[in-house]
């Protein structure tokens, strides 16, 4: 672990990350207001918080895309972290495979391609360009860049935003096997209530720089939409995003 901001010296313990007191001023304004927050090794959190809030802030400082963060607080990330955001971000002169294994260390790097592309259901497709892709379809190709490093922090920028209704389903399902079976800890940014409770171990509320909400999903899986349990904790976050709950 690396200690990427702040003069207090990481302390080995179980945590992936660990942040105390940071502050994030931007044009003026304190972003990230003594924010704390913890992840453990394999757990999966998401971030909801109004437009505005500071949930990419957060996401890039936790990234090391921040190089003025430091100086405030502690923020401990690990240096191996993979980031997905709403766009792939493709090379789109570059094949799949290649778009996968590009920077990817080691004589094994195209057979482990190869094998994070069948993980996320394009097996064959190795020679493909990204263009050939639908808009899910690169995004699995984006899962598969990331956690074919194995990284110990996966963060995701609303991975799933531009995507239709149905296709965004079956990516919640592949990115839960995907993380089931890979284990690093995730931090999610989400403007979709449903998608944070449908994913996550714990669901965090950003506001006024702070987390204002922490609240572990103790739901049992399948977490459908109908019971009465996941209608008070979705109306509880809603209610914090300042909406007033419909159903
Ligand atoms: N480089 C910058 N200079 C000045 N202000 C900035 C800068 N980057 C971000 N901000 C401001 O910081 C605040 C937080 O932005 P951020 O992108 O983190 O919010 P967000 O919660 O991710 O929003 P959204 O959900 O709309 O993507 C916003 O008010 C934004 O205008």
């Amino acid at each position: 672990m690396a200690a990427a901001a702040g003069g207090l010296t990481a302390t080995e313990d179980r945590t992936t990350v660990r942040i105390k007191n940071l502050v994030r001023t931007l044009g003026g304004r304190r972003v990230l207001d003594d924010l704390q927050l913890s992840i453990a090794p394999g757990e999966f959190v998401a971030l909801l918080g109004r437009s505005g809030s500071g949930k990419s802030t957060l996401l890039r400082a936790l990234a090391g895309l921040d190089h003025d963060v430091a100086g405030s607080g502690e923020l401990v990330a690990p240096d191996d972290v993979s980031v997905v955001f709403q766009d792939a971000r493709l090379l789109p002169w570059k094949r799949l495979l290649e778009n996968v294994v590009l920077g990817l260390p080691g004589p094994d790097a195209a057979q482990q391609g190869r094998t994070a592309l069948a993980e996320v259901g394009l097996e064959g497709r190795e020679r493909a360009w990204p263009l050939e892709l639908s808009g899910g379809e690169q995004q699995r190709v984006s899962l598969a860049r990331s956690l074919v490093r194995e990284p110990q922090l996966l963060l995701a920028d609303e991975p799933f935003g531009a995507l239709d209704a149905l296709t965004r389903i079956r990516m919640h399902t592949l990115l839960r096997q995907l993380c089931e079976r890979h284990r690093p800890a995730v931090l999610l940014v989400t403007h979709d209530v449903d998608e944070a409770i449908a994913l996550a171990d714990r669901v965090a509320v950003l506001d006024e720089g702070r987390i204002a909400v922490d609240i572990p999903v103790e739901l049992s899986a399948p977490r459908s939409h109908g019971g009465p349990e996941y209608a008070a904790l979705r109306d509880r976050l809603l209610a914090r995003l300042g909406v007033e709950a419909t159903s």
